[in-house]
């Protein structure tokens, strides 16, 4: 697993239990499941109006922002549920080199 998506990882693990008052993370904890769905709905809107508007050659910096966010507000979901992010990234790397239409066959076998 990349280092960032380790150490980002144990930092949300660890935020379970900080105060809410000193951490967006612990906060988006003891809001809840809810409230971390509604980020993530949010961020992924975020995520397409920006990927509209990038243009070839040009600035795409806003589109790299709203993606870190989404990926952000993802893992956190993740850490609230208790499930490994080692669980996608390993899902990820079965589906390496199997082609997608291979793999959404084998999906409704
Ligand atoms: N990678 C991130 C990260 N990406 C985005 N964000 C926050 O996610 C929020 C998303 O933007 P919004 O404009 O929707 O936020 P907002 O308006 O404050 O949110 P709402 O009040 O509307 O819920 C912002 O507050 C960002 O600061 C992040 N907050 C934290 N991290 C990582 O998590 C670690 C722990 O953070 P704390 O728990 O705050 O210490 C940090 O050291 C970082 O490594």
């Amino acid at each position: 697993m990349s280092d960032v998506l380790t150490s980002l990882q144990q930092v949300l693990e660890e935020r379970k239990s900080a105060s809410p008052d000193s951490s967006y993370v612990a906060k988006l904890h003891s809001k809840g499941l809810n409230k971390i769905l509604e980020k993530i709905g949010e961020e992924a809107t975020e995520t397409i109006l920006a990927a509209k508007d990038v243009e070839p050659g040009k600035d795409h910096s806003d589109l790299v922002y709203e993606t870190a966010d989404l990926w952000f507000h993802s893992m956190v979901m993740l850490s609230h549920l208790n499930i490994d992010v080692n669980e996608v990234l390993n899902e990820l790397e079965r589906r390496f080199g199997l082609s997608g239409l291979e793999e959404k066959a084998n999906r409704n076998k």
